[in-house]
C-alpha cells in the first residue's frame, strides 16, 4: 500500500473554541469551524488575528478555554496530549535537526516512537521519493537549499502518518520566486496524499492557491468561510473584500453624477481608463509598469485617490487627464 493511500482523511471540528491569555486578553473569540475530511483549509488573516494560536489550539499546544472542545473525526482530542493527537506539523523555520541528514531527519518521528528499523527505513525510502530527494538522502541540513529544507520539514511531518497535517507559514522563509514554484509544488502534493490539512498564512495569494477554502480571520474573529472565487466575488464584509485584494472607494458629486448612487467601491482590475469626456475626470499620479500589466495610481478632480489596472500597452503617463468606466460596479 502506498503512503498516499494508507493516510485516512478525517475531519477537524471545534465547537466553541475560544483562547484567554492570563493577563485576560482574548487570542480567540469562541468559534465554530469544520475542516472537511481531505480538505485543505487556509487561515489567512492580518499579523496578530490568531492564527498561530488556533492552529496551536489543534495539534494541542494551547489549550482552549472552558468549554470548547476539538475533535478529529468523531475522537474529541481536547483533552489528549500533541504526541498523542496524530498530528504532523510543520512549524515556521522548520526546526529540522542540523545534525542529522536528511533521511535521519525524515526518520526521527519514527524512530521516537519506537517503529523498527526496517520500517522506517521503508518509510524514509518513500517520503524521500515524494519529495524528491533521493538523492540527497545522506546530506547535512546545512548544505541543503531553503526550498530543499521545506520539502525535509514537509516529509518529516508526514512520515508518522498523521491524521491531520497542520502547516503555519510553511514557505515564509523562502524568496518570493522559490515561494511561487512550492506552492504549486504543494499544492500537488497535498492533493497527492488527501490529507486534511490546515495551513496559516498571512498571504492572500497562498491561501487562495493552496486552501479547497479560506477562512479570513481578524481580530480573534472568523470573518468569512468560503472556497477562494466565493470569498472574492461575496466578500461578507469590506475586511474581507479588502484582505484579498485592492478595494476602491469613490463618493461625492462626481459619482452621483455619472453613476446615481452615493458611493462607489470596485476592484483596480474593474476600472477602463480612456480619453477625457466619457465618464469620471480622473488624472494620472504614478505609473508602474509589471510586465504582465500596468498598475496607475489615479485621482478623482476632487482628490480621492483610487487604483487601476489596465494592460501592458496602456500608454498613460503620470500627469495625463483621463477619464473612467467601471466594468462592474457594486454600488454601496
Ligand atoms: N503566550 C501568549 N501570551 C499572551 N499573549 C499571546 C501569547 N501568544 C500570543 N499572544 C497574543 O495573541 C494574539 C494572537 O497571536 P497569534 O500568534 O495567534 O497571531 P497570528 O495571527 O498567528 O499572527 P502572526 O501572523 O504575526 O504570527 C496576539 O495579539 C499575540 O500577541
Amino acid at each position: 500500500m502506498t503512503l498516499a493511500s494508507s493516510l485516512q482523511a478525517l475531519s477537524i471540528t471545534l465547537t466553541h473554541c475560544a483562547k484567554t491569555w492570563p493577563d485576560g486578553s482574548r487570542a480567540l473569540e469562541p468559534l465554530n469551524l469544520e475542516v472537511r475530511a481531505g480538505e485543505t483549509l487556509a487561515l489567512l488573516g492580518p499579523s496578530g488575528c490568531g492564527k498561530t494560536t488556533l492552529l496551536r489550539m489543534i495539534c494541542g499546544l494551547e489549550k482552549t478555554d472552558a468549554g470548547g472542545t476539538i475533535r478529529f473525526g468523531s475522537d474529541d482530542v481536547t483533552r489528549t496530549a500533541p504526541e498523542a493527537r496524530g498530528v504532523g506539523v510543520v512549524f515556521q523555520g522548520y526546526a529540522l535537526f542540523p545534525n542529522m541528514n536528511v533521511a535521519q531527519n525524515i526518520g526521527y518521528g519514527l524512530k521516537i516512537r519506537g517503529v523498527d528499523s526496517v520500517t522506517r527505513h521503508r518509510r524514509v525510502t518513500e517520503m524521500l521519493e515524494l519529495v524528491e530527494l533521493e538523492a540527497l538522502a545522506e546530506r547535512r541540513i546545512d548544505q541543503l537549499s531553503g526550498g530543499q529544507r521545506q520539502r525535509v520539514a514537509l516529509a518529516r511531518a508526514i512520515a508518522i502518518e498523521p491524521r491531520v497535517l497542520l502547516l503555519d507559514e510553511p514557505l515564509t522563509a523562502l524568496d518570493a520566486r522559490l515561494r511561487q514554484q512550492l506552492r504549486v509544488d504543494l499544492s500537488a502534493l497535498l492533493k497527492k496524499l488527501g490529507i486534511t490539512c490546515v495551513i496559516v498564512t498571512h498571504d492572500q495569494e497562498e491561501a487562495m492557491m493552496l486552501g479547497d477554502r479560506v477562512a479570513v480571520m481578524s481580530a480573534g474573529r472568523l470573518e468569512q468561510l468560503g472556497n477562494p472565487e466565493m470569498l472574492y466575488r461575496q466578500p461578507a464584509s469590506n475586511f474581507v473584500a479588502d484582505f484579498l485584494g485592492t478595494l476602491c472607494h469613490l463618493r461625492g458629486g462626481p459619482v452621483k453624477h455619472h453613476h446615481g448612487v452615493d458611493s462607489l467601491t470596485f476592484r483596480p482590475h474593474e476600472v477602463q481608463l480612456q480619453a477625457p469626456g466619457h465618464g469620471l475626470a480622473a488624472s494620472i499620479r504614478a505609473r508602474f509598469y509589471l510586465g504582465s500589466h500596468v498598475r496607475f495610481e489615479l485621482v478623482l478632480d476632487d482628490g480621492q485617490p483610487f487604483t487601476a489596472l489596465a494592460g501592458p500597452d496602456a500608454p498613460w503617463q503620470p500627469g495625463d487627464s483621463v477619464s473612467i468606466t467601471l466594468n462592474q460596479t457594486h454600488a454601496a
